[in-house]
Parts: structure tokens; C-alpha cells; sequence
């Protein structure tokens, strides 16, 4: 199965593209979704969690406090690097289950924030990029999220940058607002069909 990773700099765009590809019928795997999943549904990794964070990582009610997790992480590399090395063995196990139960699809997309930082690229076929400039980022993510453009800016520190990821990248989309997403997209679904093919 031919395996297309996606990712993005903070508020690039990646998740929208994916669901656009998801409206084309590709099934994508929300590798963040599937960790936020696992960090409040599998028991060991809550644990870990608490361990390494303290219990305020929790509401009492179970919910993942994500301010409180964020304020440390995204402050404090090393506690990133742990949070890091807690969460993402276990989503590379989760898209590997994910991808053995996909029975029909031309091909897969992984859509994840580090597929390049966590290595997670070398177990996809080719990698896209969806790209935009850091200020039409951080008015997205200030829009959608409460948040501050100074908290944006903390967290695009924490990724490698656009610059280095368009070198990395097999694919580039640009959603700077001066070209349509789809019809990249349709352009991008046909090149994959076709490497899709045998
Ligand atoms: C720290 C957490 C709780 C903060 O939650 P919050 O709701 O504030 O942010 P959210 O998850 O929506 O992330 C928004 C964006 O922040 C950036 N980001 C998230 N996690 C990370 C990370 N580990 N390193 C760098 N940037 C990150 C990404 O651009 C992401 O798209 C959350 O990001 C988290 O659980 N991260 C660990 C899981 C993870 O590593 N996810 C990244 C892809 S697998
Ligand atoms: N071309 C566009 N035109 C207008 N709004 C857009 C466009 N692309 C994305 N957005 C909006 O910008 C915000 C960020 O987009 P999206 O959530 O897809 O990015 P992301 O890369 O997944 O973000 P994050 O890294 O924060 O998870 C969303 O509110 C989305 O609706």
C-alpha cells in the first residue's frame, strides 16, 4: 500500500488538505488525533504521562489538561523530548495497526505535524508539504485557537523550519491564498494514483 505523509509548519494548512483528500476517498490516519486518542485511552501511556508531568496533566475527570501540557512543553525542550519519546513509539505502532486494516484504498495518507522531526517520514513512500508564511500562519492559528501569536511563534521554534522541510519534502503545496487548494490537490491525487499503480 503506497503510503503519502503530510505535514505542515503550525497552521499551514495540512489538516484542511487532508481532508480534502479524504473527500477524494483516501483514507488519512490524524497521527496528532491518534496520539491526543491514546493519551487519554491507553492506560500505560496515561500512566507514563502522569509520571513524567505530574498528575495536573489530568483533569479529575480524565480529560487531558492540554494548557497545562503545553505551558511546560513548549517551554522546556527537554520535557519535550520526553513528551516526544512517550507519545510518538506509540503512534507509529497505532498507523502500522491502521494501515494493515485498510482493505480498498489506491493509496494512504499520515497526516502529522513532525513527520520529518520524528523520523516518521521514512515509513511513508513520499512526503508532502503544505507551506505558508509564518504571519498568515499565526493569524490562522490565532483565529481558530486561543492563543496568542507569541505562543505560535514558541511552537514553530520547536519544528524544523519551512525552509528545511521544502528540502526535505518529495511534494509542495502552497496555501498562501494566491493559488486555489483543490485543484492542487486534484493534481496531487492524480500523481499518486499513478504511482499507485503497478
Ligand atoms: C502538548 C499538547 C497537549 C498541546 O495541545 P494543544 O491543543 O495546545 O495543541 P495541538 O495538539 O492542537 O497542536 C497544535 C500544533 O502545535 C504543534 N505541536 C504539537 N505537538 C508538538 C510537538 N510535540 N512538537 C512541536 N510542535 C508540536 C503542531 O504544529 C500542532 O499541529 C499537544 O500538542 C500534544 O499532546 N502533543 C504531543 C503529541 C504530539 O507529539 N503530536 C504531534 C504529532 S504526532
Ligand atoms: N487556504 C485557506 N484559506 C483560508 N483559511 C484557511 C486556509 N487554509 C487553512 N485555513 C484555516 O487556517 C487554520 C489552520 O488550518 P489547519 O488546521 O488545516 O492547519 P494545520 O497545519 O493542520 O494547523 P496546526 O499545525 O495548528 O494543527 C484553520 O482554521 C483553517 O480553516
Amino acid at each position: 500500500m503506497l503510503k503519502i505523509g503530510i505535514t505542515g509548519n503550525i497552521g499551514s494548512g495540512k489538516t484542511t488538505v487532508s481532508k480534502l483528500f479524504e473527500v477524494l476517498g483516501i483514507p488519512v490516519f490524524y497521527a496528532d488525533t491518534a496520539a491526543k486518542n491514546m493519551m487519554t485511552g491507553d492506560p500505560q501511556l496515561v500512566a507514563d504521562i502522569r509520571n513524567a508531568f505530574g498528575d495536573a496533566a489530568y483533569f479529575t475527570d480524565g480529560v487531558l489538561n492540554r494548557k497545562y501540557l503545553a505551558n511546560i512543553v513548549f517551554n522546556d525542550d527537554a520535557q519535550l523530548a520526553k513528551l516526544n519519546a512517550l507519545t510518538h513509539p506509540a503512534v507509529f505502532r497505532a498507523f502500522d495497526i491502521w494501515v494493515a486494516g485498510i482493505k480498498e484504498a489506491p493509496y494512504v495518507i499520515k497526516e502529522a505535524a513532525l513527520l520529518f522531526e520524528s523520523a516518521s517520514y521514512k515509513m511513508c513512500d513520499y512526503s508532502l508539504l503544505v507551506t505558508a508564511p509564518l504571519k498568515l500562519r499565526i493569524e490562522r492559528v490565532t483565529r481558530r485557537d486561543d492563543i496568542s501569536p507569541a505562543q505560535v511563534e514558541a511552537r514553530e521554534a520547536k519544528q524544523l523550519t519551512q525552509e528545511k522541510k521544502r528540502e526535505l519534502a518529495d511534494y509542495i503545496i502552497e496555501n498562501d491564498e494566491t493559488q486555489l487548494l483543490i485543484p492542487q490537490v486534484l493534481k496531487l491525487h492524480e500523481t499518486f494514483l499513478q504511482l499507485a499503480t503497478p
